[in-house]
């Protein structure tokens, strides 16, 4: 098993979340950036509080950490991808200039990832001809993105269009692997589909970019029977820190690394961060990933 090509992270979703912005919002960037070196972390995600990419960088060298990319909330069906480009262009020059390797990209038409209804039963569905609306839009925003060095990684994500495993599927078949990668996030697709090795096994080729996120099986369970909204189910502590709750990573981790995987595993855990303390939270997850994932007794023959 090979683990040096993995370069680990952990998200800026557990201090501050751009979902619901006024959690957290008294940890500033250095606060952020301080705790993920001290939990052992070699980057982050770019989170909506960070500033400009020269104040940003400098913050960044004083600390010897990297960016590994940014979230892209994408309304090609609703807009249309010429109205899309402008925007898109424009998130991917300052990612070109925080030197990030990803743009992580979610088509949010008719998602309810930030609305007040039950995530699990009202999720969007896409007709024909809006799939194909999304698939060319997507394949042109990969192109443009490598003008930037930067890969596409389309994030399969709960309350949207490209939820479930069958719709990761058709997405791949509908786009160009050249264009378009795939973000793997164990914690969305277990909590979709109570199943995170098949999209694994399927798209390991396509998998670009790695989110490891841990679900809590009682409080999905109660979030689930409860039509708790995406925001309410991950205040209520649906999500936390690989190690910490239902999902055999593993399993997930050597499939990757036994695949050649090579790139970003980024934690990302969304929790409210006045309850499970962000820094306690990251070095939990450090742990877990020493001492579980990296240090792995080998079968015996
Ligand atoms: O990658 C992610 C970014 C967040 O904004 C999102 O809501 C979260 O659930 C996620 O997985
Ligand atoms: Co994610």
């Amino acid at each position: 098993m090979s683990e040096q090509h993995i370069a680990w992270g952990i998200a800026p979703i557990g201090w501050r979340n751009d979902d619901i912005p006024e959690i957290g919002a008294g940890n500033t960037l250095q606060h952020l950036l301080s705790d993920i070196v001290v939990a052992g972390f070699e980057g982050t995600e770019v989170g909506g509080f960070f500033p400009e990419a020269h104040i940003l960088n400098k913050e960044l060298e004083l600390r010897k950490l990297r960016i590994a990319g940014q979230w892209f909330s994408s309304f090609i069906i609703r807009d249309g991808l010429d109205r899309s480009i402008g925007p898109f262009r424009a998130q991917c020059r300052y990612l070109q200039e925080v030197k990030a390797d990803v743009i992580v990209v979610s088509e949010q038409t008719g998602s309810v990832q930030g609305l007040d209804c039950s995530v699990f039963t009202e999720k969007p569905h896409f007709s024909d001809s809006e799939w194909d609306v999304l698939c060319r839009g997507l394949n042109e925003l990969g192109s443009i993105a490598q003008e930037y060095g930067l890969r596409l990684v389309y994030h399969h994500h709960m309350g949207t269009g490209i939820q479930t495993a069958e719709e990761v599927d058709r997405l791949m078949a509908g786009t160009d692997p050249s264009n378009v990668q795939l973000l793997y996030d164990t914690g969305h697709i277990f909590v979709s589909d109570g199943d995170y090795m098949t999209i694994l096994r399927k798209h390991i080729e396509r998998i670009g970019h790695v989110h490891f996120k841990d679900a809590r099986r009682t409080v999905l369970d109660d979030c689930r029977s409860g039509g708790k909204s995406f925001m309410q189910s991950f205040l209520s502590g649906m999500f936390t820190v690989p190690g910490d709750g239902c999902i055999n990573f593993k399993e997930v981790y050597n499939f990757l690394t036994d695949s050649g995987y090579t790139g970003w595993i980024v934690v990302e855990a969304e929790q409210d961060p006045d309850v499970a303390h962000p820094l306690e939270y990251a070095l939990m997850a450090r742990r877990y990933i020493n001492e579980t994932l990296l240090t792995q007794t080998p079968i015996q023959t």
